[in-house]
């Protein structure tokens, strides 16, 4: 699977940026069009912020992702953005028509935000009109949104007639160790993740989406996160909470997204070009890390703090010696930091793709800091992250300051043609 195209859409280019803007404004006309009618006779959508003059300088509110025609959905392989709001929804509904019209809706109300636009009206002309858009992201710019679209594993369960199409490696995820999951902020039928250059603009997304919803599926949980704990290609490495940076070792060739993220449709031909999501909310003991001293907290990571670089190295992207030993003969990089559980060379060769956040809910009951990283990761195969996930969670010495409290997998199908939507091969 190709996916050149994504790999080039980087916002972080100043010339990109504006091919971009310019794309989405010459090709939203026709199909924003049909789209917007989709959404509901949504009319009267204003392309108020792409720019078709390719010498206007880069601005990121002005920079559009296009959701239609794409090989994968965005906001998987795509920059990561600074913000996101995710939301993981139950379905209240048992008629698989119920959901199709969802999915349909969802897709081409997507494709309307992706590009800039409102949901239809912010202020109806008749008095009595109640606005269609709650108009908050009005004035605001595309700011790169991605929305991406999940099916839970409950989709494929008896209520909707569509079990035969669930692929043979989609399940929910097991018990794993460590977990310490609320059943509140865990599973869900659906999932929304809304990545944008602006919280209110990922915010917006969600809730209009929710509001589009009504009667079909409410939501289960949310995450809003910031300061993007994850690395895309050309990217600086940003930091998690624990200071940290995060994401150096990410994925970020296009023969590791084919090898370990986009599904090859093998078993179901509607996963082709698609790839799974799990999520994960992981609250941190900041207080008690932020107490440690900073050889143990080197040692947990088995990387130094500022620089980033493992312990074996000087530079942050040095290659980890796992092997290396000290004078006194003991590992340089301790074999239960969390980079010597989680690297591929100790995984038979797995990598996942990781676009995780910070978040923080303010402080709990108790006075603490109640924060941490929404861990989100792609791959195609759900098994790869149970894999690591069972590693970590057994020995991990980062354990000790953090606690998975929410999480949920999801199937991520394709990107659809125009005036197509997000699963609709599972309606044919
Ligand atoms: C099951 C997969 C993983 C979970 C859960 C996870 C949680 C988690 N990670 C950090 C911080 C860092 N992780 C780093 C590297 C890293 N983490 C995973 C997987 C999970 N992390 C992988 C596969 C890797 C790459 C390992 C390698 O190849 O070396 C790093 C180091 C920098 C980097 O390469 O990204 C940090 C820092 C936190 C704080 C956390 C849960 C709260
Ligand atoms: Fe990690």
């Amino acid at each position: 699977m190709t996916t050149l195209r994504d790999r080039r859409d980087d916002p972080a280019d100043p010339d990109e940026r504006r091919r971009l803007s310019r794309r989405s404004f010459l090709g939203g006309g026709v199909a924003g069009l049909a789209a917007g009618a989709l959404a509901g006779g949504l009319g009267g959508a204003a392309i108020a912020h792409a720019r078709a003059d390719e010498d206007a300088p880069a601005d990121v509110s002005e920079t559009a992702v296009p959701f239609y025609d794409q090989t994968h959905q965005g906001g998987i392989a795509t920059p990561p953005q600074r913000y996101v709001v995710f939301a993981s929804y139950d379905l209240t509904t048992t008629d698989a028509g119920d959901l199709q019209v969802l999915l349909a809706r969802w897709s081409a109300s997507i494709a309307q935000l992706q590009a800039g636009r409102n949901l239809g009206t912010v202020e109806p002309s008749r008095p009595s009109g109640v606005p269609t858009d709650t108009g908050e992201a009005a004035d605001l710019g595309p700011n790169a949104l991605t929305v991406t679209l999940g099916l839970g594993p409950g989709v494929f369960d008896d209520r909707f007639g569509l079990a035969r199409h669930r692929p043979a490696r989609f399940d929910h995820l097991p018990e794993l160790p460590s977990d310490r999951l609320d059943p509140k902020l865990t599973g869900g039928d659906l999932s929304l993740q809304a990545c944008a250059e602006d919280p209110q603009v990922a915010y917006h997304a969600i809730r209009d989406l929710s509001r589009l919803a009504r009667g079909t599926a409410v939501v289960r949980w949310t995450v809003m996160g910031f300061g993007r704990a994850s690395a895309g290609k050309g990217q600086t490495t940003p930091r998690n909470l624990m200071g940290f940076k995060d994401g150096t070792r990410n994925i970020k060739t296009d023969a590791d997204l084919d090898q370990f993220v986009w599904h090859d449709g093998t078993d179901q031909a509607w996963m082709q070009g698609g790839t799974y999501q799990v999520a994960r909310k992981i609250q941190m003991n900041i207080e008690n890390w932020d107490a440690d001293q900073i050889g143990d907290q080197h040692a947990v990571f088995g990387r130094t703090k500022q620089e980033g670089a493992p312990l074996s190295g000087t530079q942050e992207f040095d290659t980890p010696d796992f092997a290396r030993k000290d004078a006194s003969g003991e590992l340089v990089i301790p074999a239960t930091s969390h980079v010597a559980l989680a690297a591929h060379e100790n995984n038979g060769g797995l990598k996942i793709l990781r676009r995780s956040y910070n978040f923080t809910d303010g402080m709990d009951e108790y006075g603490q800091i109640n924060a941490g990283l929404l861990f989100i990761a792609y791959m195609n195969d759900p098994a790869a992250f149970v894999t690591m996930q069972t590693k970590l969670g057994r020995s991990d010495r980062l354990n000790e300051y953090i606690s998975h409290v929410g999480s949920g997998v999801f199937a991520v199908p394709p990107a659809p043609a125009t005036g197509h939507y997000v699963a609709e091969p599972l309606f044919g």
